[in-house]
């Protein structure tokens, strides 16, 4: 199997290739599936990234979730430590991590168990997932284990199966341009 930087390195040069139409139209394919579950249509709250350089766009969802009266918490690193803080207006977010836009710190957002959107780099089907590589999801979702866990990647990003290690979290569902991979099936 392959390491898990070697993963890393070749699928962000994958998705690094995609043009701006594709993204564009991928990630619009995902919102419009994420839409349709009962999990999305009923939170009141949405834990979601903003996105940054090729991730799955995330910033229709974010506006209209704002416009439809959903409460919306973005990540923010402050210390080397991943917390997430209420936002308004998409507008108020300042270039911060690695000149990801985050939101100012002021409302920490303190649900226990709502709907977690959550970026990555590789995906495989029983739901593991790499980041980054600085495991601030990993620690964030050890803390609060009761979040419901929607992953949205491209289907280049999901391989057969990815190294893993014990602290890794499972994704209960990830979404690509082409399906949904259903991991906890108990999830509702
Ligand atoms: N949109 C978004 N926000 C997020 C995350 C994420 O994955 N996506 N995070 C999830 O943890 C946290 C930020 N984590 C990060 C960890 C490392 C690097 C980083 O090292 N970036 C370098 C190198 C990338 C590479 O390997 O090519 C860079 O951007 O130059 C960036 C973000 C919190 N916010
Ligand atoms: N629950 C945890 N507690 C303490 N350290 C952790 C935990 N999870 C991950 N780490 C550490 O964080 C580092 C990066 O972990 P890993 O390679 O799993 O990150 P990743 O999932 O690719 O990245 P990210 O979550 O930032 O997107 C490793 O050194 C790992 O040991």
């Amino acid at each position: 199997m392959q390491a898990k930087a070697d993963i890393r390195k070749e699928v962000l040069q994958r998705r690094n290739q995609l043009t701006a139409k594709e993204l564009e139209s991928k990630s619009f394919a995902i919102y419009d599936q994420l839409k349709l579950l009962d999990i999305y249509k009923q939170a009141s709250v949405i834990y979601v990234y903003m996105d940054f350089k090729n991730e799955v766009i995330t910033k229709h969802m974010i506006e209209d979730a704002l416009c439809d009266g959903k409460k919306v918490a973005i990540p923010k690193i402050i210390d080397d430590i991943m917390d997430f803080y209420y936002i308004d207006d998409i507008e108020n977010l300042k270039s911060g991590y690695f000149g990801i836009r985050e939101p100012d710190p002021i409302m920490l957002a303190k649900e226990k168990n709502s709907l977690m959107i959550i970026p990555g780099v590789a995906f495989d089907k029983k739901g593991h997932r790499i980041g980054y590589g600085k495991g601030f999801y990993d620690r964030f979702l050890h803390q609060h284990e009761q979040f419901k866990k929607v992953a949205l990647a491209f289907e280049l990003q999901v391989l057969d199966t990815i190294p893993h290690e014990t602290h890794d979290v499972l994704m209960d569902r990830i979404i690509t341009e082409e399906r949904i991979i259903i991991v906890n099936s108990t999830m509702k």
